[in-house]
């Protein structure tokens, strides 16, 4: 067929793309409708799974790649949400840092976005109804622990209500050349992720610890201190790139958690996160977690702060597979509660996959 029928047929398809994707938005506004009239969420990360699920079931076999697939739908769905509601999200900026971008990766381009200085402010700002969900990170599979955020979860009545994997590529960057940078900033946990790079390639360089990857790109842009940020950040503020992929550890990737007012439906491929604190009785955690194992729940992960209220005194966050729903959950939690001075589920939703 020739390049002119060929574009013909695309024009063709694209009319009827279009016609279906409005009506998609039409019957999502009326969903919009009904949920706002029953004070349901606008987004629902359970039936937003259930979508990706059945588009890569109904893809399948065709040449458009499932990737690709899930990619136009987290986009169509993005729509959808800023149609429904003018929704807002708040993530730790400034802008372009990690967390913006998984930010962007699960609510997409038509939503709102607002940087906050602080994970604390992240909080703040959805506690206040001035978003109306987070995304803030939890931890990183090389650095471990984002302790700030853990120690924000004691004190909110707010839900987890999604979880987000972004595999991180750690650039260098500067306005200047190699020779001439005088020292290296970046976040403590990125500066952690390059340590052995950078005492391989960059000795004698003073490094310094700021708030975030784009603050030290911002810095960057201004003096002669190079950066340890994302492409994204360079981008933003034009800096060159002086090294890429330096992350000591490849894989490299940081969780992040979606925080709002509810948490999600049971999916039935979900996780809890809980926390609690012991009765000072000896072997107390150990009984506090028997009743995980007694019930056939499996645990991935669990990290102890300080309480805060008394010095030595800690309590444990914990991750599990299954929903606060489920009955084996429910009977887990139950059995736990005896064994606890406090014990608060902080959200299920659905496994990040
Ligand atoms: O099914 C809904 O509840 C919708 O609002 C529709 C829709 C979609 O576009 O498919 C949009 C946003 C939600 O997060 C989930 C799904």
């Amino acid at each position: 067929m020739s390049l002119d029928k060929l574009r013909k047929k695309i024009d063709q398809l694209d009319a009827q793309l279009v016609k279906l994707l409005n009506e998609r938005v039409s019957v999502a506004l009326e969903i919009g409708k009904t949920k706002k009239e029953q004070g349901g969420e606008i987004y629902v990360p359970s039936r937003e799974k259930a979508v990706f699920e059945r588009i890569s079931e109904l893809n399948k076999g065709g040449s458009l790649p499932d990737k690709s697939a899930r990619a136009i739908y987290r986009e169509i769905m993005s729509a959808a949400l800023a149609l429904e509601s003018n929704l807002r999200i708040c993530y730790l900026g400034p802008p372009a840092t990690f967390t913006h971008q998984a930010a962007r990766s699960k609510f997409g381009a038509s939503v709102e976005y607002h940087p906050a200085g602080s994970i604390a402010d992240v909080f703040a700002a959805v506690e206040n109804g001035n978003a109306d969900y987070g995304v803030v990170p939890i931890e990183n599979s090389t650095e471990g622990a984002v302790t700030h955020t853990f120690d924000q979860f004691t004190g909110t009545t707010l839900k987890i209500c999604a979880e987000i994997y972004l595999p991180i590529s750690l650039c260098l960057m500067a306005s200047v050349s190699g020779e001439k940078v005088s020292r290296i900033c970046s976040k403590q946990e990125a500066l952690g992720q390059c340590r052995h790079w950078l005492n391989a390639n960059m000795s004698g360089i003073e490094f310094d610890a700021v708030n975030s990857t784009t603050l030290a790109a911002e810095m960057a842009s201004k003096s002669d201190c190079a950066a340890i940020a994302s492409h994204f950040a360079a981008e933003l503020y034009g800096l060159d790139i002086l090294a890429e992929n330096i992350q000591d550890v490849s894989g490299n990737t940081t969780r992040f958690l979606v925080i709002g007012a509810q948490c999600s439906e049971p999916t039935g491929d979900d996780k809890t996160s809980i926390y609690f604190g012991t009765k000072h009785k000896a072997g107390a955690l150990h009984d506090a977690l028997g009743a995980l194992q007694a019930n056939g729940i499996n645990m991935s992960k669990i990290e102890s702060r300080p309480s805060g209220d008394k010095v030595w005194e800690y309590v444990f966050f914990v991750d599990f597979e299954g929903h606060a729903d489920n009955p084996n959950v429910k009977k887990a939690l139950k059995e736990m509660e005896d064994h606890c001075a406090v014990l608060t589920v902080l959200g299920s939703y659905p496994k990040a996959g």
